[in-house]
């Protein structure tokens, strides 16, 4: 196999050799690292990692391949991937393209032979770091204006219908509003095999044209970017949160408390990984949840006349989860989707789903 240089060069000014899997394509973005042993896959195709380049502190990338089942996207939409050890031969009953295959097929820079854990390392000390992989050892990053348009880049573009799985076995007839951030379609894959019909509506939709659609309830979904890019839609989100039941996931949380007045503010490296315990308020129970943020709600700037924190991080204490104290809005800052990680947050869709049923049969 050929092995060609290529290097990671830092905004901090670190420089590390590796090697080029797949095509050398200069690339730059926002460094983050994300923690989690397995589900390369689904971190790659998640769309909230959107202009950013992923390190993943797991040593062997790419032992199952990858499949067609477990995208969360119709394409990696990462700018870059930085690995320790590729695999060469993978092997999985349904693997369909190797890491080098999917690389080259989707135009994804990935450096390899990387001490990922010591990237990690400069992240964690100097918080935001900007990464450029490129074969010239003097092309630093430019500190990049993040751009504007990167939730556009990933939402739908029209109105979507999906059906419910034609398999299901309740009696939720739900429908929901997915509001398109930039979702993944394990939140989709999740609300159809609740028994619920989706729309799903693009990130600029108006508040009037969600209404037309006439939903049983909406949901926010997660997305790129920072949240105070999408500022000129709170008008809109809130006036949604005042008529049905919502819930908000990830940017769409940080989206809902924003809408309320709330700021948000950048995490000190960010949170990405399978293992975040969070622990629920109310009940004092800890899950472990699969996270993928850069940004958090404000505590502080938190209208608790309106907002019960439902939600608290164990590691270092931000706020994971808002609950309207007379209105069925919930918001999770956490992934309740899963994929990667844990299945413990499911009962979010649980729970939101009763608050539905009930409210319907309350209305009926
Ligand atoms: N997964 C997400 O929705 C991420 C939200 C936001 N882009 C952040 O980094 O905090």
């Amino acid at each position: 196999m050929k092995e060609k240089t290529g290097y990671l060069l830092l905004s901090t000014g670190d420089v590390l050799e590796g090697k080029w899997l797949g095509s050398e394509q200069a690339t730059e973005g926002e460094l983050v690292f994300n923690t989690s042993m397995t589900g390369y896959q689904e971190v790659m195709t998640d769309p909230s990692y959107a202009g950013q380049i992923i390190t993943m502190t797991y040593p062997l990338i790419g032992n199952y391949g990858f499949n067609h089942v477990d995208n969360e996207s119709i394409k990696p939409f990462l700018n870059g991937l930085v690995i320790a050890h590729p695999s060469h031969h993978p092997d999985h009953y349904q693997l369909r393209d190797t890491l080098e295959e999917m690389a080259i097929k989707h135009g994804i820079p990935v450096l390899y032979d990387i001490d990922t854990r010591a990237v990690t390392r400069i992240i964690r000390k100097n918080g935001e770091v900007y990464g450029k992989i490129t074969s010239d050892k003097q092309d630093f990053p430019t500190k990049l204006a993040v751009a504007r348009d990167i939730v556009n880049n990933v939402s739908v573009q029209r109105i979507t219908p999906l059906k419910a799985n034609s398999n299901y076995a309740g009696s939720s007839n739900c429908h929901v509003v997915l509001w398109d951030f930039g979702y993944k379609q394990s939140i989709t894959r999740t609300l159809k095999s609740l028994g619920c019909d989706v729309t799903v509506v693009p990130y600029d939709t108006p508040s009037g044209t969600i209404k037309e659609l006439h939903p049983d309830a909406v949901i926010l979904s997660n997305g790129p970017g920072d949240p105070e890019s999408l500022s000129h839609l709170a008008g809109n989100i809130k006036t949604i949160a005042e008529c049905y039941p919502v819930l908000g996931i990830c940017l769409g949380h940080q989206l809902i408390a924003s809408a309320y007045g709330a700021a948000t503010k950048r995490l000190p490296y960010g949170h990405r990984g399978s293992n975040h315990p969070v622990r629920n308020t109310a009940q004092g129970k800890v899950m472990i949840t699969s996270q993928n943020h850069g940004y958090v709600v404000d505590d502080e700037t938190i209208d608790k006349t309106i907002w019960d924190i439902s939600y608290i991080n164990i590691n270092d204490a931000s706020i994971e989860g808002l609950k309207h104290r007379q209105k069925p809005v919930v918001t999770v800052q956490f992934h309740p989707e899963a994929h990667p990680g844990p299945s413990d947050a499911h009962t979010i869709f649980e729970e939101f789903f009763s608050t539905i049923l009930k409210r319907e049969a309350q209305y009926a």
